[in-house]
């Protein structure tokens, strides 16, 4: 528990400044909905195109800007629905749950995967009980929503930059998990205030008194400053803005200083061009204005500005303080980087810190299912890595894929939704190749290489490897008692270390382990949820290299390397890993003219080996009688699958193949 403990001790001095802010009794009504004639939205004095907005009426005392962080599933996206309903941002019963969760994959896997923010316009009204008395006052509240999954951390911590506060929301029955603590020093590191909200109080297992004793224990968060909610039923949520402008201090900049503005995110409109998120954090934007970007020395014009309220209304400025959009006829990715700085062209600015490189946990080779749409699948990626900065391409050739891309992700379920984004929002086939992760090969002549295609290593017979490194992460699990015994078979089995083992109260065990990243990057996490009945929850960090005991594991079919089946195994795998790839591949190689062998091979020495006999597969065996249309169509459908191979060699090798692969651990 160390770390934690010397974290909280951090946490005790800001969170006694979190316990003397003042909760006087107030009584806060949301505003009218924008539509309404009385809302400050239609009270402005702009005379743009569009919804006229007027933000002039927010100065940064009057603006707040949070985030909500909380273990995947605990209720973020729906207390955002909420809000958002709360504020007249959209209307209730929308038809459309999880509001800010847009993407085709966050609504078909009930995740987020993007950081959505949305401004709202709210009234605060104290005094309530004498109407004569009543004192009200306007704010702009810019409301981030992030993804819970640790993959898509990278996202929370971009979001966190354009806060000062971040709701940390826990489910009242599940308490504190994984990626709770995670999300918890994210926005402790980042300065934030944190306002923790313990939710889903309606579920009959609820036990809100033991997640508030967790909260103490592990973070030193005073019970008192918890607040009770219930996202579905709507309880305790009258309580949450009146904290959030109570406890979370304005931003900080300064309105008469030279503009300069944060890019938080950006993507492409098929009409607009790129469009650009910003936090205005100096200075005032207006529609027209010349802007420069700091990484580029790019000069552009502000050709349309606003914000997202909840979908992109213009305002034609924007003040300091506030977050919105601005489209500035920037077309290509490679110029709208995030974190970079944008100001005033002319104007001479310090340049924002901007973020952290997003760091590639695992690599994959993408490669179009048809040769022939490399360009299509070049031009969809360029467009995707415009809204998910965090992916790094390279192009690559392979000998049994044709022409493609080696891409970096922050891990595998980013992996699978980037290839699901691209196949949903883009239309294309990919194959991908075995994911693998960043070793370090160093070689007899000295020279030491970071190898992210297992193809490229050595293959020059003068260059012998003599050492290696596998990256490790910093595991954290937190799990019901009964499942620590499994749960430490699991880890030793993974080549584990264990770093910390403690109780966070009389139900949960809290463990910390070092892991290589190849052993939780392929089903780990499902196996840690299968052996715990989906109890566990998991969460990481990178850490050193390691020196490990690495090889290079080929797949020859019919004697022929396969440069896309390579992969590099730990040695003491390498024979279970080299039988369970061949056995998958004869399962799904059909039979052709000819006898087909599989093998696993390290170096020149086969560890596993299979055969599929020849045997034409003969798709009119069962069509009986003469009906030709019906052998025709039969006949045409095997083409069309032909098509869809991959031929090595003389063998053709389906897709599904390659997909198949990816599940080896
Ligand atoms: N009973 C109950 N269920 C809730 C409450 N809030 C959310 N849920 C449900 O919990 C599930 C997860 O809610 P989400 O809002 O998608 O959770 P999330 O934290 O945004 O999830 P990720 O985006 O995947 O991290 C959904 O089925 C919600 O309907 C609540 O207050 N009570």
């Amino acid at each position: 528990m160390g770390s934690l403990y010397r974290a909280s001790k951090h946490a005790r001095s800001r969170l006694r400044q979190l316990s003397l802010l003042s909760s006087e009794p107030s009584k806060l009504r949301p505003l009218p909905a924008p539509e309404h004639p009385d809302h400050p939205c239609r009270r402005g004095s702009c005379s743009i195109a569009g919804p006229a907005v007027d933000l002039g009426g927010y100065p940064p005392e009057r603006i707040r800007n949070f985030s909500i962080i909380a273990h995947v599933d605990h209720g973020k996206s729906t207390l955002a629905d909420r809000l958002l309903e709360l504020t007249g941002t959209i209307k209730k019963g929308h038809g459309q749950p999880q509001y800010l969760d847009k993407l085709q994959v966050e609504r078909e896997r009930g995740i987020t995967v993007k950081a959505q923010t949305v401004t709202m316009f709210y009234r605060r009204i104290i005094n309530s009980s004498d109407i004569n008395n009543e004192e009200q006052s306007d704010y702009l509240l810019n409301l981030i929503d992030t993804p819970g999954h640790v993959d898509f951390s990278y996202e929370v911590s971009r979001s966190l930059a354009a806060c000062q506060g971040a709701l940390l929301v826990v489910d009242a029955a599940q308490g504190v998990q994984a990626q709770t603590v995670a999300n918890f020093y994210l926005a402790f590191e980042s300065n934030l205030t944190i306002i923790p909200v313990i939710n889903k109080i309606d579920q009959p297992t609820a036990d809100p008194d033991r997640v508030k004793a967790q909260l103490k224990s592990l973070f030193d968060i005073d019970p008192e400053d918890a607040l009770l909610t219930s996202a579905k039923t709507g309880q305790g949520l009258e309580h949450v803005l009146p904290a959030v402008i109570e406890r979370i201090p304005s931003p900080p900049g300064k309105c008469d200083s030279p503009l300069r503005m944060l890019l938080l995110d950006s993507y492409y409109d098929e009409y607009k061009g790129v469009i650009c998120h910003v936090a205005v954090v100096d200075g005032t934007l207006r529609k027209g204005d010349k802007i420069a970007s700091a990484a580029t020395n790019q000069a552009y014009e502000a050709l349309d500005v606003g914000i997202m309220h909840p979908e992109l209304t213009p305002t034609g400025i924007l003040f300091t303080g506030q977050v919105g959009y601005v489209v500035s006829g920037i077309r290509s990715t490679k110029e709208a980087r995030v974190g970079d700085t944008l100001y005033h062209a002319r104007s001479i600015v310090e340049p924002l810190p901007g973020f952290k490189a997003a760091k590639h946990m695992v690599f994959s080779g993408l490669y179009p299912a048809d040769g022939s749409d490399f360009e299509a699948l070049n031009h969809a990626i360029e467009r995707l890595t415009c809204n998910d900065a965090s992916v790094s391409v390279t192009k690559e050739s392979s000998t049994a894929l044709g022409m493609g891309f080696r891409c970096g992700f922050l891990g595998l379920l980013h992996m699978d939704v980037f290839h699901q984004r691209l196949e949903q929002e883009y239309g294309a086939r990919i194959i991908s190749t075995i994911p693998t992760v960043p070793y370090i090969f160093e070689y007899s002549d000295g020279s030491k290489v970071q190898v992210q295609n297992p193809a490229t290593l050595a293959s020059n017979p003068g260059k012998r490897v003599t050492a290696c490194w596998e990256p490790s992460v910093i595991a954290t699990i937190i799990i019901p008692s009964e499942y620590v015994g499994p749960v430490i078979t699991l880890c030793s089995e993974r080549r584990g270390e264990q770093l910390e083992y403690s109780f966070i109260d009389s139900q949960r065990a809290f463990m910390k382990y070092r892991l290589p990243l190849r052993e939780i990057v392929v089903d780990f996490y499902n196996e840690l949820k299968s052996i715990t009945s989906g109890y566990a929850s998991f969460d990481y960090e990178d850490a050193d290299y390691q020196t490990s005991d690495l090889v290079k594991l080929d797949i020859l079919l019919n004697g022929q390397p396969v440069d896309a089946m390579a992969t590099i195994v730990h040695q003491l795998k390498a024979q279970r890993i080299g039988r369970e790839l061949v056995d998958r591949l004869k399962k799904f190689i059909d039979r052709q003219m000819f006898e087909i062998t599989i093998q696993a091979a390290i170096g020149s020495k086969v560890i596993a080996r299979e055969t599929i006999s020849a045997m034409r597969k003969n798709v009119l065996a069962k069509c009986y009688g003469g009906d030709i249309t019906r052998k025709k169509k039969l006949l045409e459908k095997q083409k069309e699958g032909k098509k869809r191979m991959k031929r090595v060699g003389s063998v053709d090798i389906p897709q599904e193949a390659f997909h198949e692969l990816l599940k080896v651990s």
